[in-house]
């Protein structure tokens, strides 16, 4: 099939583009070389080693360093233990999973039975690794999709891919006219188009939209058909926050992943630590003790022994595999029992392949940030699954691609996206309850047909209530302040090639520093914990490390600090702030505005601010663009321009 022949070659271009990354940073790069990156530890020594749930051994390591080093480790990344010892001979290594790390101490999670002996010798190191899992899962699940013989995967193939009609029930063949009282009317829609589907359903959640809650909504009326549902999205964030929106409104959820990559308020709801809570865990343990034993003692008998022992080594042997296929039986039991009783089960899209939940077949699979999930990546839970919802917005970020030829072939684009243009089967929601309708109006125009409404109790909301600060430009919803003429140059950064641009970060500080004196002063309450929080973003790496320097030294910061996040665009996906900045910039003669072109994800920045957006930007740059002039006429129509000129001097 032409589709599903040229996604496995994309998909394949991808692993060898992200392999290629890889190795360039590892591989190719001597040791002293990757210590110095931040993506090698060596030498470490091994503070503690502990037995955790299942077949799992949790070390925890210190890296011996004279210098401080930042590093590019993070909690959840696969690593491989290696032994660098000479008496060794060739290298040994192992792999694990990240669970915790400081600047120079980790805890790795090892899936084995055993740890290998040289562990406690000669010098060990510990590399940043390549997860191969994922593509091989990804590309195991759509040659599957292609082969399969079962009726029902072939069905729901053929409508996904614009084949065969979606099929709906009509509203009179619902069970009952479900109208949740707490949703609004687009969101009610949307949980009815859910429970009518038969093959797909697609919830359209632009910014602020509650696209959660109605997901949420949804589950729980899908279980009064269903006895169990599937729960899904790329990113474990993503899936914990759904397992805790759940969790909320009282449903039972067992979370399905690699412990170390789960929150640790889910902990409790992870399948590992309810299997520990289970009755029959200690048989289970004492099993295994036992097995371990057998299996150790057939193998102190060394080369020279005789008839008697060979016997006595085979009968150990063999006690200890039928323990261990005991073991296996009741560990199946214990799971089958726990996943039986649960309403949902949570996991990410290619964490469904967690060996316990493999071969489980799901009535119904809910896809959320759907909007950024790969297609392989899809179709690992929908071969288990009789039909499907997906939750997203295509027009926020798409899938993180690493390959430009693939981004090019078409791996950008989502099923979700797919779905919607060939079955138009998606509902929008309208009423977004985040956004200053000043806000919201030009990512409404350009995005979302003008169809989105702002909530009443957004619609006019104003940072400062104060009656004075009713009509100053200090509390107006949107400004944009334009440098152009002010002679502010972006730079690049040498060693990434990453822009920035110091005259820009400059404006926007002392904008800030006015905007925080003011709040400080008319309303000191909003700087209390919890009270107030601002963003402050900017497409470019190299702006945001050079924002984050200047405002760490500026003295009269200290106090909105804790309020202040400053991130890429990326980082703010999903969330929102009561302020929000963003720096732009791209300035120069010829018009280039790089990453500014991907308008989808500066639909995320201009949608993150809930009261009030400042847009710092060079208008002579960024109006050689489309989308931007249509921003700076829509800037223009709501009085919302100034100029830099204002700030300097
Ligand atoms: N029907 C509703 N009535 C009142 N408030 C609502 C309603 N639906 C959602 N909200 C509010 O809107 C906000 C965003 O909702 P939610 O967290 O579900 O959205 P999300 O899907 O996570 O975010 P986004 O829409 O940005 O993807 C929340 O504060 C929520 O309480």
């Amino acid at each position: 099939m032409q589709h599903f022949d040229k996604l496995l070659e994309l998909l394949n271009i991808e692993k060898e583009e992200d392999q290629r990354q890889y190795q360039n940073q590892m591989v190719l790069t001597p040791l002293s070389e990757r210590k110095k990156k931040g993506v090698s530890w060596y030498p470490v020594t091994v503070k503690s080693t502990e037995i955790g749930t299942g077949e799992n051994y949790y070390i925890s390591f210190e890296r011996v360093t004279e210098l401080r080093q930042n590093h590019s480790f993070q909690v959840g990344d696969m690593v491989s233990l290696f032994n660098n010892s000479s008496k060794q001979g060739k290298k040994s290594s192992i792999s694990g999973v990240i669970t915790y790390v400081k600047r120079d101490a980790m805890r790795v999670a090892f899936s084995v039975d055993e740890l290998p002996e040289w562990v406690e010798y000669g010098t060990l190191g510990i590399d940043l690794l390549f997860d191969a899992v994922t593509y091989k899962e990804m590309d195991a699940a759509v040659r599957k999709v292609v082969s399969s013989e079962d009726p029902r995967v072939i069905e729901l193939r053929d409508v996904l891919i614009g084949k065969k009609k979606a099929r709906f029930l009509d509203k009179s063949e619902l069970p009952d006219y479900y109208e949740v009282a707490t949703l609004n009317e687009s969101q009610n829609e949307a949980v009815q188009n859910i429970l009518r589907a038969q093959d797909v359903a697609i919830i359209h959640g632009p910014p602020g939209t509650g696209k959660t809650t109605t997901m949420v909504a949804a589950v729980k009326l899908t279980l009064q058909q269903e006895k169990q549902v599937l729960v899904t999205a790329p990113s474990n964030t993503a899936v914990d926050l759904l397992t805790k929106r759940l969790l909320a409104k009282g449903v039972s959820v067992i979370r399905v992943g690699n412990p170390a990559r789960v929150n640790e308020d889910l902990i409790p709801f992870s399948l590992e630590s309810q299997i520990a809570q289970h009755p029959d865990y200690k048989l289970l343990k004492k099993i295994r003790r036992d097995a371990d034993e057998y299996k150790k003692m057939a193998a102190k008998y060394k080369r020279n022994f005789g008839k008697e022992e060979r016997e006595q080594r085979k009968l150990m042997f063999a006690e200890a595999s039928k323990l261990k296929h005991e073991a296996y039986a009741l560990e199946k039991y214990i799971v089958d029992s726990l996943l039986n009783n649960t309403q949902v089960v949570t996991a990410t899209l290619v964490g469904s392949v967690n060996k316990f939940i493999r071969y489980r077949r799901f009535s119904t699979v809910f896809i959320d940030e759907a909007g950024q999930a790969l297609e392989p990546a899809c179709w690992i839970p929908l071969l288990k699954s009789e039909r499907v919802v997906f939750a997203g917005d295509h027009c926020q970020l798409p899938p993180t691609i690493k390959s430009f030829d693939a981004a090019k072939g078409g791996l950008t684009e989502t099923l979700f996206e797919q779905v919607i243009k060939k079955q138009a089967v998606d509902v929008m929601l309208k009423t977004q309850y985040r956004m200053h309708e000043h806000i919201m109006q030009f990512s409404n125009k350009e995005f979302y047909q003008g169809e989105l409404l702002a909530a009443d109790t957004v619609v006019n909301h104003r940072l400062f209530a104060h009656a004075d600060l009713q009509g100053e430009m200090i509390n107006q919803p949107v400004e944009f302040i334009d440098t152009a003429g002010c002679g502010f140059e972006e730079k690049t950064m040498a060693e990434t090639g990453s822009k920035y641009n110091p005259d820009e970060a400059g404006i926007l500080l002392k904008h800030w520093i006015q905007l925080a004196t003011q709040l400080q002063l008319a309303e000191p309450d909003m700087l209390k914990e919890g009270w107030f929080s601002a963003g402050i973003i900017s497409p470019y790496q190299a702006q945001v490390k050079h924002l984050k320097e200047l405002f760490a030294e500026h003295p009269d910061l200290t106090e909105v600090a804790p309020w202040t996040d400053i991130n890429s665009i990326d980082g703010f996906q999903g969330q929102e702030r009561d302020v929000v900045y963003i720096s732009m910039v791209r300035s120069n003669d010829k018009g280039k505005i790089g990453f500014l072109e991907d308008t989808r994800r500066m639909n995320v920045a201009l949608t993150r601010a809930r009261k009030k957006l400042v847009v710092i930007g060079d208008s002579g740059t960024l109006g050689q663009n489309a989308f931007y002039q249509h921003f700076l006429d829509y800037i223009d129509s709501i009085g919302a321009y100034r100029s830099a000129w204002e700030w300097m001097g």
